[in-house]
């Protein structure tokens, strides 16, 4: 079954609130969506990429692969206003009838090829795959009245990314209006209905988001002795 990335970089950053598009800001020398794209092409020369980025990026990102000399095949489609919309803008992109699609976000650089392969496998056998970890700290929950009240957290998962689904799946649910609640794509393919299978993330896997996580970035991508994988 033909395997599709579809890696999302269409956001705006405005929590890093930096001037250069967070996707394009440099960890260890190289642009955060540079260590994004290696990692999925290390998992499979067969991987059908499909980058989305705003259009209005393309040039500077041109640049920036020209001058780190980027040199991998993927396909590049214009962002939406969204997350939701990204994601659709690059389903639409994908010709075939069948396969299975990784979706994962640009700015999520320190992916390892045993986690994409483990949503490829889990969703080629069940459909859906969602990366996920346990929470490490306890949660409460601000009520209206404004006081708090402590929650189970055995009963929560930190919900990262790849997600990972069927393409005819992922075509049906994205085919609805958009909701606001619509975070991730396991929201809208819960909403369509579907079932979601949730397989173990990793805490390395972090969402570059606000500034300190830069910092984080560039010690697990520099990082030879803990764990991480994908160290390019
Ligand atoms: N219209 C959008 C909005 C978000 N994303 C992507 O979805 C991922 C997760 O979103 P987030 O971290 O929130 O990125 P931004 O929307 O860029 O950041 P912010 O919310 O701080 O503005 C990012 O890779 C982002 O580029 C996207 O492709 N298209
Ligand atoms: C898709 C996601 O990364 C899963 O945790 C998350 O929902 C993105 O949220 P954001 O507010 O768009 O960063």
């Amino acid at each position: 079954m033909q395997e599709y990335a579809i890696i999302v970089a269409g956001g705006s950053g405005s929590r890093m609130k930096s001037d250069i598009p967070k996707q394009f800001l440099e960890v260890n020398g190289l642009p955060i969506l540079f260590y994004t794209l290696r990692a999925f092409r290390h998992y499979s020369e067969e991987l059908h990429i499909i980058l989305v980025l705003p259009a209005g990026q393309f040039p500077l990102w041109q640049e920036l692969c020209t001058k780190h000399q980027l040199n991998i095949d993927y396909q590049l489609i214009a962002g939406g206003e969204t997350r939701f919309h990204s994601v659709r803008n690059g389903l639409h992109a994908i010709k075939g009838q069948d396969g299975i699609v990784a979706v994962h976000d640009g700015v999520r650089p320190v992916i390892s090829s045993d986690i994409i392969s483990s949503g490829f496998k889990k969703a080629a056998q069940s459909g859906t795959a969602v990366t996920s970890v346990d929470l490490k700290d306890s949660i409460r929950i601000v009520n209206k009245d404004n006081t708090n009240t402590a929650q189970d957290r055995s009963i929560f998962r930190l919900i990262q990314t790849p997600q990972t689904f069927r393409l005819d799946w992922m075509r049906e649910a994205f085919s609805a209006p958009y909701q606001p609640q619509f975070t991730d794509c396991a929201s809208v393919l819960e909403a369509a209905g579907y079932h979601i299978h949730l397989i173990d993330g990793s805490y390395e896997n972090i969402k570059v988001t606000t500034p300190e996580d830069l910092q984080w970035a560039g010690i697990y991508l520099g990082a030879d002795q803990i764990g991480v994988k994908n160290k390019v």
